[in-house]
C-alpha cells in the first residue's frame, strides 16, 4: 500500500510565547484542512477541552514527566496510534501539528521523524515555527534553549510586538537573524497569521534555494551562544576532502550543529550537490544543474551551538587549497 506522507509542522516557542493562541487560531480558521495536533504539555487543563467544541481535530497530550527523557517514546508511540487510527478509518486527518512545550528543545521531536521506516513513510516533517515573544525576549533568550528554539527553526514569529516600541522589535529582529539567518521572522498579532507562512514550508527538503535564502543581517557584534556561520567558495570542490572536512566537523561537534544546509560545486561534476541535516543526522543528493553563465558557487550554512567558527572556516578554506 503507498501513501502520500502527512506533513507535521512543530510549533516551539518559550513560556508564555503564544503558541496555544496560535494554534488556536490555526484550528478555528476557515482552510478545509484536517488537522490532528499532539501537545506535549505539563498542564493540567488540556487544549482540547479549551478550545476544541465541535472542530474536526484529534488532540493527543503527551503526559510525560521529562522531555528529554520520554518524549521519544510517547511521542513515537503517540504517532503510531495516530496512524491507527487513520488507517481503520476512526480518524481523519492530512496534517499533523505539534506543540512542544516551552522549555522543549525541538531536536529530539525533529529527530522522532527519522527514527523508524515506517514514520519516515508515513509522515514528513515539514517545518519547525518558532514563537518569539517581543515582550520577553531580553529575558527569554538569555537562556540557551530559548536560543536553540529560534536557531532550530525554519521560520520566527514575533508575537506580542504590540507591547514593544518600533526601536526594540527592530533590535530584536537584528538579533534573532543574527542567530537564524536561514528563517524568515514575521509578526503574528494574537495568533493571526497567512497560513502560507505555517504550512508547506518544507524545512527538510533537499534543495538548492539556501544562497537567496540567506537573511542580511545588521552590522553588530553576535553575543549569543547559537549562532549562524556561512561558508562560501567559489573553487570547485573534491568530493572525497570535502567529505573528510564534514564528517570530522560531525565527529566533534554533531551535538552543536542545530540545523544545516548546503549546496555545493563539486569538481568533474556539473550538478549541484545538497545537504541538509539536524544534528547528527544528515540527507544529501545530487540536484540540478549547474547553467553555464551560472556562477558556480558552494554555499553552506550552519546554525550552531559555540561553535569554533574560526577553525571551522580555516578547515573549509583548505579544501580549496
Ligand atoms: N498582547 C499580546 N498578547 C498575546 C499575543 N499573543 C498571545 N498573547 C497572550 O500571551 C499569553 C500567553 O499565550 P499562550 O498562547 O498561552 O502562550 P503559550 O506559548 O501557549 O504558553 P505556554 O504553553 O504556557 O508556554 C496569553 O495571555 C495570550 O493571550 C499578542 O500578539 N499580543
Amino acid at each position: 500500500m503507498s501513501f502520500s506522507p502527512i506533513p507535521v509542522t512543530v510549533l516551539s516557542g518559550f513560556l508564555g510565547a503564544g503558541k496555544t493562541t496560535l494554534l488556536r487560531y490555526v484550528l478555528k480558521a476557515e482552510h478545509g484542512l484536517k488537522i490532528a495536533v499532539i501537545e506535549n504539555e505539563f498542564s493540567e487543563v488540556p487544549i482540547d477541552s479549551q478550545l476544541l467544541g465541535s472542530e474536526p481535530v484529534q488532540v493527543m497530550t503527551l503526559a510525560n514527566g521529562c522531555v528529554c527523557c520520554s518524549i521519544h517514546v510517547e511521542l513515537e508511540k503517540a504517532l503510531f496510534l495516530l496512524l491507527e487510527k487513520l488507517d481503520s478509518g476512526e480518524l481523519a486527518f492530512d496534517r499533523l501539528v505539534i506543540e512542544c512545550t516551552g522549555l522543549a528543545d525541538p531536536a529530539p521531536v525533529a529527530q522522532t521523524f527519522f527514527a523508524t521506516e515506517e514514520l519516515c513513510e508515513r509522515y514528513v516533517l515539514d517545518g519547525i515555527i518558532t514563537l518569539v515573544d517581543a515582550a520577553n525576549a531580553e529575558r527569554h533568550l538569555q537562556e540557551t534553549i530559548a536560543q536553540a528554539q529560534v536557531g532550530f527553526a525554519d521560520r520566527i514569529l514575533l508575537s506580542k510586538t504590540d507591547l514593544v516600541d518600533e526601536t526594540s522589535r527592530e533590535a530584536l529582529i537584528a538579533r534573532l537573524q543574527r542567530i537564524n539567518r536561514r528563517a524568515p521572522i514575521r509578526v503574528v498579532e494574537h495568533g493571526r497569521i497567512d497560513l502560507g507562512e505555517l504550512l508547506d514550508v518544507r524545512g527538510f527538503n533537499l534543495n538548492a534555494d539556501i544562497a537567496p535564502s540567506l537573511r542580511p543581517v545588521a552590522p553588530g557584534k553576535n553575543s549569543d551562544r547559537i549562532s549562524t556561520l556561512v561558508l562560501t567558495s567559489d573553487t570547485p570542490l573534491d568530493l572525497d576532502r570535502l567529505s573528510g572536512f564534514m564528517e570530522e566537523l560531525l565527529e566533534e561537534h554533531g551535538n552543536s550543529l542545530l540545523r544545516y544546509k548546503g549546496v555545493l560545486s563539486i569538481a568533474g561534476e556539473d550538478r549541484r550537490m545538497v545537504f541538509q541535516g539536524v544534528l547528527r543526522l544528515y540527507g544529501f543528493d545530487w540536484d540540478s544543474g549547474w547553467g553555464a553563465d551560472e556562477k558556480r558557487e558552494s554555499v553552506i550554512v550552519f546554525i550552531g551551538d559555540n561553535l569554533p567558527e574560526e577553525a571551522i572556516r580555516q578547515g573549509f578554506a583548505a579544501l580549496s587549497a
